[in-house]
């Protein structure tokens, strides 16, 4: 991963700031005055006195907002993309025009309906195409949008392309009916403002970081364990009621649907929305619907006057705008106007939390990990080569070895990144060989990668925060009512302790991506403190570092083993393995060459030719 080391000035200031302002402080006010500003102006536009047009203008971009919104959960947070949301507006609209009109049932009912049809269709599609890899997802949602919009066209009982008419307007049970532009706005709004806020609340919490985790790639999130196929689907999911709920909205708004509005087209029109807004951020979402809304209106009126003839050439236009934007604001808009606004620092409201559980770690000598004759093959090539050696609790064992010896290659096997051709790989007296890496994260073993694998746009806490994910049992619904914040006070209390511990408390609000390369690789440390293993596996954990930092790391790895943490460290740097480890492994061909204290290493003639590349 490239990474931008944050000057120094920038880091002293950072750290200064920490300390004057003390850890405590809020979010500066443009934000909340912002979002004052926003929920009044949503509140206040229908009693106005502005021209209908205007009312109906915002209600679509509320139903726009509330497709974009899922979007920016599955493109944004957690790296899918789907062309099929456009698709899922059709099954909630279709669902309640023909539940209402043909047999003329509640249309809150026909929502319920509507909702379980919708899940299950993308808890299909994700379940097909997200166990595999590459691009089959977009494939599949584009074959689903394509599909849905003709099957819409040609089924009789759904009108064919002329679709159903006469849908009933909504009305709350009880209450008032919503049949007028300004009382549907407020139904609308209301769940636009909602969605924003429970997404916004989703992503702020231990699922919200395990989504999140997700993008780029899912080893690290495995490692940490997180299930990252429950997540993709889980987001998938949600995105699609999301899009469904709007499809709901909209029949009952226009009161007739076709197949038009619910085609590829609109799909990809969507994406633009949450691609042009900022597909990073909630706020993204309204920003892209209202932007497009806009555009579309101005389009339509501009376009046919300047070329003389009627056509759909805001399609055009719109592909232009998104190029010029993808190359001048890759971010989108609103990640233009975020980086202009006072960063977001979190408050620390977790002092007086309650530590989480510890495991109960084995006695200091007691084997914890035991490989045994542990092959891999990779075709032709024998990468790790019957290769056997335990480590005791309590102790820094080395894996030592020239370039392409296997060190990387066991590492990955011994967390479950790779299946072994044959042997056995056991922790805690279990054989763990066919384990997943989050299974195996669970039981107690934690790492940190040859190359940082972090989220650089979340902060240094959140990162670490994310390495107790398996100590917390908060669910997504729980985070976005909000009944999840005394968990969520356990584990920053826990992420904090790890910064301090490993001194860099005082960086904990800083954007990861931020820091010099060694503090990502104590975070990282951190990050794997955070799920309290019995093993901790370092896999070049000095590789670019200079020598200062290398003298901090080895003093916290000598602090971690005072106490009692069990290390199995990979390390290219010899001073620093010699000086750390109580023993070493030497591969050299994927082969075990020895193993041994360091002096006894250090000694071997065979060690010594393998790394000086002379006979032996
Ligand atoms: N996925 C793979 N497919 C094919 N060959 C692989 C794969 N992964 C590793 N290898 C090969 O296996 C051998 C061992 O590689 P590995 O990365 O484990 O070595 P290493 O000791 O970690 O090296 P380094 O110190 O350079 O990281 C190398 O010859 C490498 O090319």
């Amino acid at each position: 991963m490239i990474v931008q080391a944050a000057s120094k000035e920038d880091q002293t200031r950072l750290v200064d700031d920490v300390r004057k302002h003390g850890t405590s402080r809020r979010t500066p006010t443009v934000r909340a005055v912002g979002l004052i500003a926003f929920v009044a102006l949503v509140a206040a536009l229908p009693v106005l006195p502005i021209p209908e047009f205007w009312i109906t203008q915002a209600i679509y971009i509320g139903l726009y907002a509330l497709v974009a919104l899922g979007l920016i959960l599955l493109t944004g947070i957690v790296g899918l993309t789907s062309f099929g949301q456009a698709a899922f507006v059709g099954v909630g609209a279709y669902t309640t025009a023909f539940l209402t009109v043909g047999y003329g049932i509640s249309p809150w009912l026909a929502l319920l309906v509507a909702l379980a049809l919708t899940a299950a269709v993308a808890v299909i599609l994700a379940w097909i195409t997200l166990r595999m890899s590459g691009h089959y997802l977009p494939l599949a949602t584009m074959a689903w949008a394509l599909s849905l919009y003709y099957l819409l066209g040609n089924i009789d009982a759904l009108g064919k392309y002329d679709g159903i008419v006469g849908i009933p307007s909504l009305s709350i049970p009880g209450g008032p009916a919503l049949d007028t532009g300004r009382s549907f706005y407020y139904l609308l709004w209301g769940i636009v403002v909602l969605a924003a806020l429970a997404i916004t609340r989703l992503l702020d919490s231990r699922v919200g970081r395990a989504l999140r985790s997700v993008k780029g790639g899912t080893t690290m999130a495995e490692a940490m364990g997180v299930d990252t196929f429950k997540a993709k689907v889980g987001a998938f999911v949600l995105a699609a009621l999301l899009a469904a709920i709007s499809g709901w909205l909209f029949a009952h708004f226009q009161r007739a649907v076709n197949p038009s509005p619910f085609g590829l087209n609109k799909g990809i029109e969507y994406l633009f929305m949450a691609v042009l807004g900022g597909v990073g951020h909630v706020w993204g979402a309204l920003a892209g619907a209202g932007l497009v809304k806009f555009l579309e209106d101005r389009l339509r009126e501009l376009l046919p006057a300047l070329l003389g003839s009627n056509g759909n050439f805001e399609i055009i236009a719109f592909g232009v705008i998104l190029i010029l934007v993808l190359q001048f604001m890759r971010d989108g808009v609103w990640a233009f106007i975020d980086r202009r606004l006072p960063r977001q620092m979190r408050a620390i409201d977790w002092r007086a939390a309650d530590p989480l559980a510890r495991r109960v770690q084995p006695a200091r000598g007691e084997t914890v990990f035991e490989a045994r004759d542990v092959r891999k093959e990779f075709g032709g090539l024998v990468a790790v080569n019957d290769l056997s050696f335990s480590v005791r609790a309590g102790e820094i064992m080395g894996l030592i070895g020239p370039n392409g010896a296997g060190k990387s290659t066991t590492f990955n096997l011994v967390t479950g990144v790779l299946r072994a051709t044959s042997g056995e790989v056991r922790f805690g007296g279990q054989e763990i060989s066919r384990c997943a890496s989050r299974s195996i994260a669970r039981r107690g073993m934690s790492r940190t990668f040859q190359h940082v694998k972090m989220m650089p746009t979340m902060s240094v806490l959140e990162n670490v925060a994310l390495g107790a994910h398996i100590r917390g049992h908060a669910t997504g619904l729980s985070a976005m009512l909000r009944m999840d914040r005394n968990e969520e006070k356990r584990l920053m209390k826990e992420a904090h302790r790890q910064l301090e511990r490993i001194g860099m408390s005082a960086l904990m609000h800083e954007r990861a991506g931020n820091l010099a390369l060694g503090q990502q690789r104590l975070m990282e440390i951190a990050r794997a403190l955070a799920s309290d293993p019995i093993l901790l596996l370092l896999d070049e954990p000095a590789a670019g570092l200079r020598h200062k930092e290398k003298e901090q790391l080895a003093e916290v790895l000598r602090q971690l083993r005072t106490e009692g943490l069990t290390i199995l460290l990979v390390e290219h740097d010899m001073d620093m393995v010699m000086r750390l480890c109580d023993r070493i492994v030497v591969m050299e061909f994927g082969t075990k060459l020895m193993e041994g204290t360091p002096t006894h290493v250090q000694a071997d003639p065979a060690v010594q030719a393998a790394y000086l590349g002379t006979e032996h």
